[in-house]
């Protein structure tokens, strides 16, 4: 049995705070802004995951007028959502994530990044692609204003 999820998510820049992408904190001028620690791959891994085992979205399972989830850290409601799946019964097959941001540039991080969630998402780092794309300085992730990410998920269950 194999089942298919997406995610995509938006995060506004702000600053004094820390900049949080995929569970590590990536050196810059200004961080994302949200509820949470805003971490805005994570979340898209999240809402991936959530749909593919068809149990709804991030803000159905932790509510942003919730004072629980201010400031909440994004793995930990990963790891979360991680246990319904494997409840499901279902492993990894493979996640591919693009990452849209201007800046900061994060190749020098990506491998980092493709560890982490590898680890939270109890898999090998090769079933986990991370990718990072400008918007040619078009748009809102173009001037800055934030990052946005998206993400297509495989589940499998043997
Ligand atoms: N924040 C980013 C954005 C992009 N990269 C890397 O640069 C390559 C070229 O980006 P384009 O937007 O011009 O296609 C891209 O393929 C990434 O490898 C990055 O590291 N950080
Ligand atoms: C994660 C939650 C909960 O703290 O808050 P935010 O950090 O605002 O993130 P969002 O992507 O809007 O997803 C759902 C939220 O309820």
């Amino acid at each position: 049995m194999i089942r298919i999820g997406q995610g995509f998510d938006v995060h506004e820049f702000a600053e004094g705070r820390p900049l949080i992408i995929g569970g590590v904190t990536i050196p810059h001028t200004k961080g994302l802004i949200g509820h949470s620690d805003a971490d805005v791959l994570l979340h898209t891994i999240t809402d991936a995951a959530l749909g593919a085992i068809g149990k709804g979205d991030i803000g159905h399972h932790f509510p942003d007028t919730d004072a629980a989830f201010k400031d909440a850290d994004s793995a930990v409601l990963l790891q979360e959502v991680w246990k319904l799946v494997e409840e499901e019964g279902y492993t990894l097959g493979n996640v591919d994530c693009t990452i849209m941001a201007q800046q900061p540039k994060l190749a020098p991080h990506i491998e980092t990044i493709k560890n982490r969630v590898a680890s939270l998402l109890h898999a090998d780092p090769s079933q986990v692609n991370i990718k990072a794309t400008t918007t040619e300085k078009l748009g809102f992730v173009g001037r800055e204003e934030g990052i946005a990410s998206l993400a297509a998920i495989l589940l499998v269950k043997a």
